[in-house]
């Protein structure tokens, strides 16, 4: 009997899947970046669930994120996203989408950084105005600049994103190229060094 080669793609899946082991896997980055969008089908490559923490967030408050900020403000927001993301890192192996802010806050950072492998989805401000321009459901920018607000905080935030284990350059390329990016950064293990484009 023939032996079975493998496809290119198949095995790239398999060895993420197997670099992975039993650790969840946490997408992290600014908003706009495509930790949403991007997670679900890296998950179904990985066979293992897929959570995005702030559907979760949405799910169990019965509110929306905007709603949220509303009511309750930003502290509370990051103290409810700090419980929910402590419980979907319990029984991993899955893919957490987090929202942009949760890698920054110190105690959700700790929890990702012990049993998960961390992915800092990264872009330049132009990407990332383009995406979230279109949209308007992230409170953070209702403000007058909303683009100077987005460069103010990508600088305060990409020193903290670089404390991630890989980081992948998104792209205004195809989902699913972004998807294998994601796939190969685990088989490689990108690491500090290679972390800036
Ligand atoms: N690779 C991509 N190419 C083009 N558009 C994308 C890509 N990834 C995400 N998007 C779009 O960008 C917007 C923001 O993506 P989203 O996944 O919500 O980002 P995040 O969760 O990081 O804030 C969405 O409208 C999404 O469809
Ligand atoms: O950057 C942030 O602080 C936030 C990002 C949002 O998630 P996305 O990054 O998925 O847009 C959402 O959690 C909330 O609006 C706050
Ligand atoms: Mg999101």
């Amino acid at each position: 009997m023939r032996e079975q080669v493998p496809t290119p793609a198949e095995s790239l899946k398999d060895r993420a899947r197997a670099a992975l082991g039993q650790r969840n896997l946490v997408l992290v980055g600014l908003m706009g970046v495509g930790k949403s969008s991007i997670g679900r089908p890296v998950a179904q490559q990985l066979g293992i669930p897929f959570v995005d923490s702030d559907a979760e967030i949405e799910r169990v408050s019965r509110m929306t994120i905007t709603e949220l900020f509303a009511a309750y403000g930003e502290l509370e927001f990051r103290a409810l996203e700090t419980r929910v993301i402590k419980r979907l890192l319990q029984d991993g192996p899955r893919v957490v989408s987090t929202g942009g802010g949760a890698f920054i806050d110190e105690s959700t950072r700790q929890q990702v950084k012990r049993g998960s492998l961390s992915v800092w989805l990264k872009a330049d401000l132009d990407l990332l105005w383009n995406r979230v321009n279109r949209h308007d459901e992230r409170p953070l920018l209702k403000t007058e600049n909303p683009k100077q607000t987005l460069e103010n905080l990508m600088n305060e935030r990409y020193p903290i994103y670089q404390e991630a284990d890989l980081a992948v350059l998104s792209r205004d390329v195809g989902k699913d190229i972004m998807v294998r990016e994601v796939l190969a950064a685990i088989v490689e293990g990108k690491t500090a060094e290679n972390k800036m484009p």
